[in-house]
């Protein structure tokens, strides 16, 4: 139990030396690496140090990731908002020690992460609310899947509910009728939050960094115990694996056998993402899919003494161990 008077009180009483953060939330594939990206890679004369949390065994998001040098923390022991809150409060306490390297941090949440307990870090553990100051809880939705998404998961409800900030992406996916609806849908879990259409998360930055303050009150209205229930659960059923495979792998292959295994199970495989030796290619290749649909990319050379090893996650519903590594080795060049 914490003391609500006294962290509101103390609240009051910030000093401006605490360290902005942001949180950034939304579904799977929604975009958040992407708004990170164009964060990262703005001209803003501001350095920022990343903490990123991905729900899977193998890391693949940090290669997402632009190399902006900033510093970038990876977390992928499970789920940000659950077992590795610990990690999160040693992360940012380990930061702090570096205070003047960085004017703020960014904490991307996996897609599955209710952003509650996230936030609450910054309210109950008394070190972390000391030193640094919940600037804002941003959003980011799939304009193209939400409407499915919210139906599905109370994950991405909580995640609209917990918003200060919405940047509405992929609206070049639908049109304007589907648009309004979606907008008034959010209205209903959130009136009064910020909502930003985008494509490819393209938003100004000044919409996203330095909102001034995370809305407790809201949070409280809301969820009433936000300050006391560290309880919550999770959407049943959905898991994620991971496969390595250090020989290369044939181009041609892999597409045809990943393209067939979305459209059979893409309602099932909410996510997927790799990082792929191609044989003939020099470069690293991206993939990444939601639901259906793919897309992909080279995105440059291994790191120096890096394993070119290929790396794939699905994130989903009744994946089939034995039947998605037969498949991904079968690609082997
Ligand atoms: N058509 C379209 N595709 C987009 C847009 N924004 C992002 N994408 C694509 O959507 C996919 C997911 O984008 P990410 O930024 O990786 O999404 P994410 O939220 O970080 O994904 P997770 O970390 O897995 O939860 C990628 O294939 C992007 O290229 C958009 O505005 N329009």
């Amino acid at each position: 139990m914490h003391d609500r008077e006294q962290i509101m009180s103390e609240i009051q009483g910030e000093t401006k030396d605490q360290v902005p953060v942001t949180v950034l939330t939304g579904f799977l594939g929604a975009g958040k690496t992407t708004l990170l990206n164009h964060i990262l890679t703005a001209e803003h004369g501001r350095k920022y140090a990343v903490v990123i949390n991905e729900f899977g065994e193998l890391g693949v998001d940090n290669d997402l990731v632009v190399d902006a040098d900033e510093e970038v923390f990876e977390m992928n022991n499970g789920c940000i908002c659950c077992t590795v809150r610990g990690d999160l409060i040693r992360i940012l306490g380990s930061l702090m020690k570096r205070r003047a390297k960085f004017d703020g941090i960014i904490v991307e949440t996996t897609g599955l992460a209710d952003p509650a307990p996230v936030a609450q870090t910054f309210f109950v553990d008394e070190n972390v609310r000391e030193k640094t100051r919940l600037d804002a809880v941003v959003t980011v939705v799939d304009a193209y899947n939400v409407l499915q998404t919210l139906e599905e998961s109370s994950e991405a409800v909580h995640q609209i509910a917990f918003a200060d900030v919405i940047i509405l992406n992929k609206t070049d996916l639908v049109d304007e009728a589907k648009l309004a609806e979606i907008e008034a849908k959010i209205r209903q879990i959130n009136a009064y939050v910020k909502i930003h259409p985008a494509v490819r998360s393209n938003v100004a930055l000044t919409d996203v960094l330095d909102q001034g303050g995370f809305d407790l009150q809201r949070a409280l209205e809301y969820e009433p115990d936000f300050l006391e229930n560290t309880e919550h659960s999770h959407e049943e059923g959905v898991t994620s694996m991971s496969f390595p495979v250090s020989e290369p792998i044939n181009e041609a292959r892999f597409h045809a056998w990943i393209s067939a295994l979305l459209q059979e199970q893409g309602g099932d495989i909410l996510r997927s993402k790799g990082i792929l030796n191609f044989a003939g290619h020099d470069d690293r290749y991206a993939f990444q899919a939601v639901h259906m649909m793919a897309d992909g990319d080279f995105i440059g050379p291994w790191k120096q003494g890096e394993k070119k090893e290929s790396r794939l996650v699905f994130i989903g519903r009744n994946l089939n161990r034995p039947r998605l590594r037969r498949g991904f080795e079968s690609c082997r060049a």
